[in-house]
């Protein structure tokens, strides 16, 4: 969709996080939540928050929102204490559920939140980049899941908040919806917000974040570009055909493999050293064609990180081995 970029007031100090969290513990009784976490969130980012379930993901977001303090450290939301409501004024979020007034219409629900903020996005405009246009004189309690989600995420941004937070928009939405819904984040983020997303579609925050925040255990393993995230799996998939199964043992690479699969003439194998393997087999003289070597997605570098006793992926597949 082609909505127009929508913009948040601009910070009148770009360079200094919008968000700071300064070696923040938080417990619930005997479970730590979070365990000494420090995080800076800039104007502009597009933050992807990972981790498996119970990680403290949610707990976090609900310390930036004000909706917790934490036990020890401490939290900033533009430079104040996030419970002061003038720094709460420039926070837009989304919890996981979310309750909307059933008998009030999708126009009256946005008009409503609206009327909370100084300079709110016009009603029409939100709408239409959440592609809630043709249901706007429909009555909350007669959406869709889907529609509900879209409409309670559209009420994050009505206000043109600097900071948005999202925890698990799309989950539950089909593939329309959930891209939708990107779009409309996308383009609201085009405007200089600092955004952070939960996710459990891995393949969306690969697609959508620039930055990727690893939670598990209440600590942050891993904060960095996807890039930087997507290197720590030093292993990568290299698909080949080649009929001649004996040319690979033939070459000497064997050792090189961490785990290969053959279906007739297709190869996949995955290895630490790939240049050392594609070298190998063109000066073994291997007939191989079609060669294609990718790197990791952020799903296997997740598994990695949080899982260290994760199976070797030679134990989890299907196909035949080649050793
Ligand atoms: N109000 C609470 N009372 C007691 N324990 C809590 C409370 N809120 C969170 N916890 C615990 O804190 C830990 C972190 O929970 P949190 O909801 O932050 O994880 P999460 O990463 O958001 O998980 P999910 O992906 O399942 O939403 C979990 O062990 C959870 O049971």
């Amino acid at each position: 969709m082609t909505a127009p970029p929508a913009t948040p007031p601009a910070s009148s100090a770009a360079s200094s996080p919008v968000v700071t969290l300064d070696r923040v513990t938080r417990t619930f009784g005997d479970v730590v939540a979070l365990d000494d976490v420090s995080l800076d969130l800039h104007a502009g980012q597009l933050v992807g928050m990972l981790g498996p379930n119970g990680a403290g993901k949610s707990t976090l977001l609900s310390l930036i929102a004000g909706l917790r303090k934490p036990t020890s450290g401490t939290v900033r939301l533009m430079g104040r204490d996030p419970r002061d409501p003038v720094a709460r004024i420039g926070l837009g979020t989304t919890p996981q559920e979310t309750g909307l007034p059933a008998t009030l219409r999708v126009r009256e629900v946005i008009d409503f939140v609206a009327g909370h903020f100084p300079d709110p996005m016009p009603t029409a405009e939100v709408m239409d980049m959440f592609g809630l246009g043709d249901l706007a004189r429909r009555q909350t309690g007669s959406l869709s899941g889907g529609q509900k989600r879209r409409l309670a995420v559209a009420l994050s941004i009505v206000g043109r908040p600097r900071v948005v937070l999202l925890d698990e928009p799309t989950t539950g939405l089909d593939v329309d919806a959930r891209r939708v819904l990107w779009d409309a984040v996308q383009a609201y983020h085009a405007g200089g917000a600092a955004i952070v997303v939960t996710s459990h579609y891995l393949e969306e925050i690969e697609a959508l974040a620039q930055r990727v925040v690893v939670v598990d255990g209440g600590r942050i393993l891993a904060d960095d570009d996807l890039a930087s995230v997507l290197s720590r799996v030093g292993s990568r998939t290299v698909r080949f055909r080649l009929a001649d199964a004996a040319a690979i043992a033939d070459a000497g690479v064997l050792a090189l493999l961490e785990h290969a699969e053959r279906e007739g003439d297709r190869w996949t194998v995955v290895t630490p050293e790939a240049d050392d393997l594609v070298r190998s087999l063109v000066a073994a003289d291997v007939p191989f064609t079609g060669l294609d070597v990718r790197g990791a997605t952020l799903e296997e570098a997740f598994v990695a990180m949080t899982s260290p006793a994760a199976p070797n992926p030679a134990t989890t597949t299907n196909g035949r081995s080649a050793r």
